[in-house]
């Protein structure tokens, strides 16, 4: 049987498969800005993938097009082997800063996007109980946003995410704006939360020791256009020992990997910023 030619030839890695992938924002335009150039990657169903590269490679833009709010300029994407052209309740983005609405209850915020879809109130309420316990928050059920640490915000906006019951998780440097303390606790609390939904994970993050606590495969971008540059499996038990050597070792690797490219990125932005 003849094989389609706009369909990869899929393996079990098909929870995201992307194939030659590049963006151009404003293309065709003057300010055509080109941030990601033929990027190929399969994720597995139920693994933690980490993007990690210097500032503006293209980190952000390459969770955009996998959630679907924005569409690739060359490539494809799949999901489950469905083309990726729309954003999906399969696929849920979680950004740096929560955009949790505040006035409405936490479990209100939970359950948006249920309320979106016309699900009844019981049902939410529901839904929205079971994603807060699985968070460890049943108690911030009837508090308002501001009522809650920034840590307790960001356990809110998984909650959120899982209460869609994604297959994917799309995470943009959730913990950036965390302290260090709250931030290792945030990452053991994301794992627990992660293995028990089965779904994949993409992570973007510019920190090599959460990159090392994290992930499953580590792929290292390149300066923009974001290519990829290395995919470092991280064949490691958790929770890790970031004081091993294993661990050493490997952040040794990744410092060496991104040193060039956030030299790069850090030449281009000053030749921008010269520029304007
Ligand atoms: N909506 C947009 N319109 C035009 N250019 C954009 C847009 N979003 C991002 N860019 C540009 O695309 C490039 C990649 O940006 P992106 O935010 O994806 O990088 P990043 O690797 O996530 O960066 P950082 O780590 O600093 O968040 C940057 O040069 C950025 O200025």
């Amino acid at each position: 049987m003849a094989s389609d030619p706009a369909v990869p030839p899929f393996s079990s890695k098909d929870a995201v498969v992307c194939r030659g992938v590049s963006k151009v924002w404003a293309a065709g335009t003057a300010r055509a800005h080109e941030a990601l150039r033929d990027v190929d990657l399969d994720v597995s169903p139920g693994e933690f993938v980490v993007l990690l590269g210097p500032s503006g490679c293209g980190k952000s833009t390459l969770l955009y097009l996998v959630a679907g709010l924005e569409l690739a300029t060359g490539g494809e994407i799949w999901s489950f082997r469905n083309p990726v052209d729309r954003p999906s309740p399969d696929r849920s983005l979680i950004f740096q800063e929560t955009s949790l609405f505040p006035w409405l209850s936490v479990w209100q915020n939970v359950a948006f996007g249920l309320s979106i879809r016309g699900a009844p109130e019981e049902e939410r309420r529901a839904v929205a109980r079971e994603a807060l316990a699985r968070v460890g928050l049943s108690e911030a059920m009837h508090k308002r946003p501001d009522e809650l640490s920034g840590g307790m915000r960001q356990r809110v906006a998984v909650a959120r995410a899982l209460a869609m019951r994604p297959k994917v998780l799309l995470m943009d440097e959730p913990f950036a704006a965390l302290d260090v303390q709250t931030r290792a606790k945030m990452q053991d609390f994301l794992l627990d939360v992660w293995r028990d939904s089965g779904a994949s994970v993409l992570f973007v993050t510019h920190h090599i020791d959460e990159a090392v606590a994290l992930a499953d495969r580590v792929v290292v971008f390149t300066a923009r256009p974001g290519r990829i540059k290395t995919v470092l499996p991280v064949d490691l038990p958790r929770p890790r020992d970031p004081f091993s050597p294993e661990c050493e070792r490997l952040r040794v690797r990744l410092t060496g990997e991104l040193r060039g490219e956030v030299d790069r990125a850090f030449a281009e932005q000053e030749g921008l910023a010269g520029a304007a």
